[in-house]
């Protein structure tokens, strides 16, 4: 599945705290502010990319997966899925993407895994061969049967991370959102992670998205990066080309310097000097 994006823009609204004296006027009118948080975004990303978003702290990643996923609506812009939008074609998205927040778990706390395995099947009416065959494969690239008969609140965070991705899976998604799936976990798990996602990519094709702050993961999964700072795109390529672009402009930065907030510079200067493998 394709992914066009065009002139995406979204500000969260926020009531202002009122000065003591302007109390009781703020209650009859509640006053707000805006804070800008993607501004006017396109790209595009091909059936079968895997594509890392790459930003500091509060540069627009989330909000933009958020939009994507149908969970936030833009203020402006189009986001369309195979040429499906979420105003006309809203379940249609929904059966084909999956999703995976790092920091939130959609298995519930205190049943075994495998028990909510058995409620995603039934609400997305997973035919049972193909959660059968799905549970069968995950098993033996997740070491799935060394936890799923536990509840997620007695798992170790890259086992609750492998339980998540399997579940986002369960359904055969052909987009597979991932914001920041590799957060907190160790060596060894990040490895099996990221073998996964690349081996999934490779036999079914998904198109997959990713945020991370992981140089390595840039470095072993994506062939395409976005890079975002302040809700604006300021690159959309592949890594060669940034490193390529980078190393032909004689010192002087590809992207300008002037452009970036410091966290950011400091992660693309990592992946100019290749010092995330
Ligand atoms: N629910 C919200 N209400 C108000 N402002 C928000 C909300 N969520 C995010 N923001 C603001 O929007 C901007 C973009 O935030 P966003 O979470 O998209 O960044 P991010 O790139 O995902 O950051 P991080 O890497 O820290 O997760 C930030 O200025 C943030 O403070």
């Amino acid at each position: 599945m394709s992914i066009t994006v065009e002139h995406l823009t979204k500000s969260y609204k926020i009531k202002n705290r009122s000065a003591i004296n302007n109390t009781v006027k703020h209650l009859v009118i509640p006053q707000y502010s805006f804070t800008p948080a993607v501004n006017d975004i396109s790209f595009t990303i091909q059936t079968g990319d895997i594509v890392g978003f790459i930003g500091a702290n509060g540069a627009g990643k989330s909000t933009t997966i958020k939009m994507l996923t149908g969970i936030l609506t833009p203020d402006k812009g189009i986001i369309s899925i195979n040429g499906l939008t979420f105003k006309k074609n809203r379940k249609e998205i929904m059966q084909k993407i999956g999703v995976v927040f790092g920091q939130r778990s959609v298995l519930c706390w205190d049943i075994p895994v495998i028990e909510s395995f058995k409620l995603f099947k039934d609400m997305y009416r997973i035919p049972e061969n193909i959660y059968r065959e799905n549970i069968e494969i995950f098993s033996d690239i997740l070491n799935l049967p060394e936890f799923i008969y536990k509840p997620p609140r007695l798992l170790s965070l890259g086992q609750r991370m492998k339980a998540d991705l399997a579940a986002a899976l369960l359904y055969n998604p052909e987009v597979l959102f991932l914001d920041e799936p590799t957060i907190g976990i160790d060596v060894l798990a990040k490895a099996k992670i990221r073998d996964f996602i690349i081996k999934i990519n490779q036999v079914r094709k998904t198109t997959i998205i990713l945020t991370t702050h992981d140089i390595s993961d840039i470095e072993s999964l994506c062939q395409k990066m976005l890079i975002i700072d302040k809700g604006t795109l300021l690159y959309n390529g592949t890594l060669e080309e940034l490193k390529r672009k980078n190393a032909s402009s004689h010192n002087d930065d590809f992207i300008p310097k002037k452009r970036m907030n410091d966290s950011l510079e400091q992660i693309i200067r990592t992946i100019y000097e290749g010092g995330g493998l």
